[in-house]
């Protein structure tokens, strides 16, 4: 297969969306401390004010503005006391004022609140140290929310603050998208697991836990098979039984021009290939396609390939199984040496992101770009996107990064 007749990652990633989109997953309903870094599957609307009445802001006395002044000589009369709690409903008179603590009901007739620092207290009177203006330290009902006003948007990602708002409204339960199933398989007769020794040839399996992990941090709890033999009877076999219990088959390996490279063959004549090689570097062997009732994506085997279609790709099945509205957030920063692109796919080269003095942020570029260079993704915290074309890029080009972590705004 030549270049051109792989596909573009723009079109691999309106592929995955065209089937996410026709397979999205049911919604279920979650307690607020279940449902963190899920996707909303319902607009949510206040149906209460927030504040849901006019409270104070600070410890003090509640007062009426406009008597202050005439106060300074002679003092405010301590007529009671109201606290965060059970609203006494008090009605402040005229030369009164009234004792308030943070966040407790303004009483009626009152209009500001004097903060204790600047009140002196003798013998049952308030003197006003200041005067502040009506209003001061007084929290309306309904300044921050308004009941009928949507909150929250169906696609959003569920954030500690989305979620505490909901709370504040008074919902104990929000609607989301269930989170996808997702088995994941790691082939080859060279891999043996860490802690084993290794014969010659050997390698330890390190796909494993990077896919947990990669996994784990998109909220999905992922169950890893043994690691399957280059076999392909027992590789089908394994591959159809995940295939009717799970949503997502993750698997490594097996997807390149290689003898023993048997996935391919076994989605095109039991399921269905959706895209086979995509113009991408590393990762350019990826498949995608079903198995039975289930999305399977293929990664290269290379460690560094795993990394990156799943970031690039993995991601964007896993959000558009769920509903994901927006997408994530992009980031650009300037390089900080220069990368000579010497061949036509479109590059995930691995850097580190830094925020430089001026508050702009920075790449650095690691050199090391093969796809087996795990040492250089671990010393990385970013893919630098360097777009389909040869090109030398200069020291202060602008590029695209996506942040191996879920990124920043509900990421
Ligand atoms: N003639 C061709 N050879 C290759 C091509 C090609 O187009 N024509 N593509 C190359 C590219 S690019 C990649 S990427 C790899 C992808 O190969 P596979 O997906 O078939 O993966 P394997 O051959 O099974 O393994 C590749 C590499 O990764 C190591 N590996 C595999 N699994 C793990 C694991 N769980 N933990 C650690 N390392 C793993 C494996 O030992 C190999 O070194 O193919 C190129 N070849
Ligand atoms: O494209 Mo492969 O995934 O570079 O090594």
């Amino acid at each position: 297969m030549t270049e051109a007749n792989r596909i573009s990652f723009a079109e691999a990633l309106a592929c995955i969306d065209r089937v996410a989109a026709a397979a999205r997953l049911p919604a279920e309903s979650v307690p607020l401390s279940r449902a963190h870094r899920r996707v909303l599957a319902e607009d949510l609307v206040a149906d209460l004010a927030l504040p849901g009445f006019d409270n104070s802001a600070m410890d003090g006395f509640a007062v009426r503005a406009a008597n202050l002044e005439r106060a300074s000589g002679e003092g405010l009369r301590l007529a009671a006391e109201q606290f965060a709690g059970r609203d006494l409903a008090h009605a402040l008179a005229p030369g009164e004022c009234i004792r308030i603590t943070t966040g407790a009901p303004l009483p009626a007739g009152a209009d500001t609140v004097l903060m204790k620092e600047n009140a002196a207290l003798r013998d049952g009177r308030v003197f006003p140290l200041a005067t502040p203006a009506p209003g001061t330290h007084v929290r309306r009902a309904g300044e921050d929310v308004s009941p009928g006003e949507t909150v929250l948007r169906a696609g959003q990602v569920l954030d500690a603050a989305s979620l505490s708002l909901a709370a504040a409204l008074g919902r104990a339960e929000l609607r989301v998208a269930r989170r996808p199933t997702v088995a994941v398989f790691t082939t080859g007769d060279e891999l043996r697991p860490p802690g084993q020794p290794l014969a010659p040839g050997e390698i330890y399996d390190s796909n494993r836990v990077l896919l947990q992990s990669l996994l784990m941090a998109e909220g999905c709890e992922p169950v890893a098979w043994p690691v399957l033999p280059d076999d392909p009877a027992r590789l089908a076999s394994a591959l159809r039984d995940a295939a009717f219990s799970f949503d997502v088959v993750l698997t490594c390996g097996g997807v390149s021009a290689g003898e023993k490279d048997y996935l391919p063959g076994l989605l095109r004549e039991e399921g269905e290939v959706h895209f086979w090689k995509v113009r991408m570097k590393p990762g350019m062997p990826v498949l995608f396609g079903r198995l039975g009732e289930a999305h399977v994506l293929g990664l290269p085997g290379n460690p560094v390939s795993v990394l990156a279609t799943f970031l690039g790709l993995g991601r964007r099945l896993l959000d558009g199984l769920q509903g994901r509205g927006a997408p994530r957030p992009s980031l650009r920063a300037s390089l900080q040496s220069p990368v000579a692109k010497n061949h036509e796919r479109l590059e995930f080269m691995r850097g580190v992101l830094a925020c430089g003095d001026d508050g702009q942020l920075q790449v650095r570029p690691n050199p090391a770009v093969a796809s087996h260079r795990l040492r250089a993704a671990a010393d990385s915290n970013c893919l630098i996107v360097l777009p389909e074309g040869i090109a030398d890029y200069a020291p202060g080009e602008v590029v695209d990064i996506v942040p191996y972590a879920g990124g920043l705004g509900g990421g």
